[in-house]
């Protein structure tokens, strides 16, 4: 293992924007594609993609059992969209058809945590929001401790190490970019709740036709040093999470 190593698994999906998120962050990091690569590392990104395809990958890598077992002993890991599918203890799918047809998605069950995927419906049910971290009661004291110290402004950028060319990131806004999002729908007490969301958690269509009423969904959770969202922090400008992350 190299010492500060930053891995971001680069099998499928939003890898290079992670890579981009943590140079920003002052932190270099390399791709991880076999289980040489992950052997160097640290601490690991997991990308927001197609958790079946990475699944498939993975396999094909022979990196999903090393995986596993590298979480397992305590390496640091953050999975945004599939990368917290994968991470999961359970999933539901929100089409029974996929079910039918693909079978239950595995996951690496290292988090105590049920997730449904594709519960927004499909890609155009996509969406776009902003979370306001005034009013966010997270249930880590070390996030909460992490979010009022924070001043939004300390990102920094090997070519630009005093952010100058940066732009102004609202300390206090948080974009939350989720696409074909996965929900958080169940989770056991060793897993705390950093970051939730108001909305209806279903498919437009459905939502509607259920008459169903907003409620609060947890966005962000975290076990140890297991970290998960449902969006995509890395194709923002706010390099919180990431820094939140690397602090772990
Ligand atoms: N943006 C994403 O990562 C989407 C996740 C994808 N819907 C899946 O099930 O894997």
């Amino acid at each position: 293992m190299r010492e500060h190593c930053i891995g971001v698994l680069a099998m499928q999906g939003a890898y290079a924007k992670h890579r981009e998120i943590l140079a920003r962050c002052g932190a270099p990091s390399i791709e991880v594609r076999t289980p040489q690569d992950l052997e160097q590392c640290e601490r690991l990104v997991l990308p927001g993609g197609e958790s079946t395809t990475m699944y498939r990958l993975l396999m094909a890598a022979g990196l999903w059992q090393p995986l596993a077992e590298r979480i397992r002993a305590g390496m640091p890991v953050f999975g945004t969209c599939a990368g917290m599918i994968l991470l999961s203890q359970r999933v539901v799918e929100q089409d029974q058809r996929a079910v039918q047809n693909y079978g239950v998605q595995p996951c690496l069950a290292v988090i105590d945590l049920e997730v449904k995927r594709n519960a927004y419906g499909y890609q155009m049910d996509s969406f776009s929001t902003e979370l306001d971290l005034r009013t966010q009661t997270p249930e880590n004291a070390a996030f909460a401790a992490f979010v009022r110290a924070d001043d939004g402004y300390d990102a920094k950028d090997a070519n630009d190490p005093d952010g100058s060319s940066l732009p102004v990131i609202l300390p206090t806004i948080l974009p939350m970019i989720a696409i074909r999002a996965p929900l958080a729908v169940a989770w056991g007490s060793g897993v705390d709740v950093l970051l939730r969301h108001r909305d209806k958690g279903g498919d437009k269509r459905r939502n509607k036709r259920e008459g169903r009423a907003e409620t609060e969904q947890a966005v962000c959770l975290q076990q140890g040093k297991i970290l998960v969202c449902s969006f995509h922090p890395e194709l923002s400008d706010n390099t919180l999470l990431h820094r939140y992350f690397l602090s772990l």
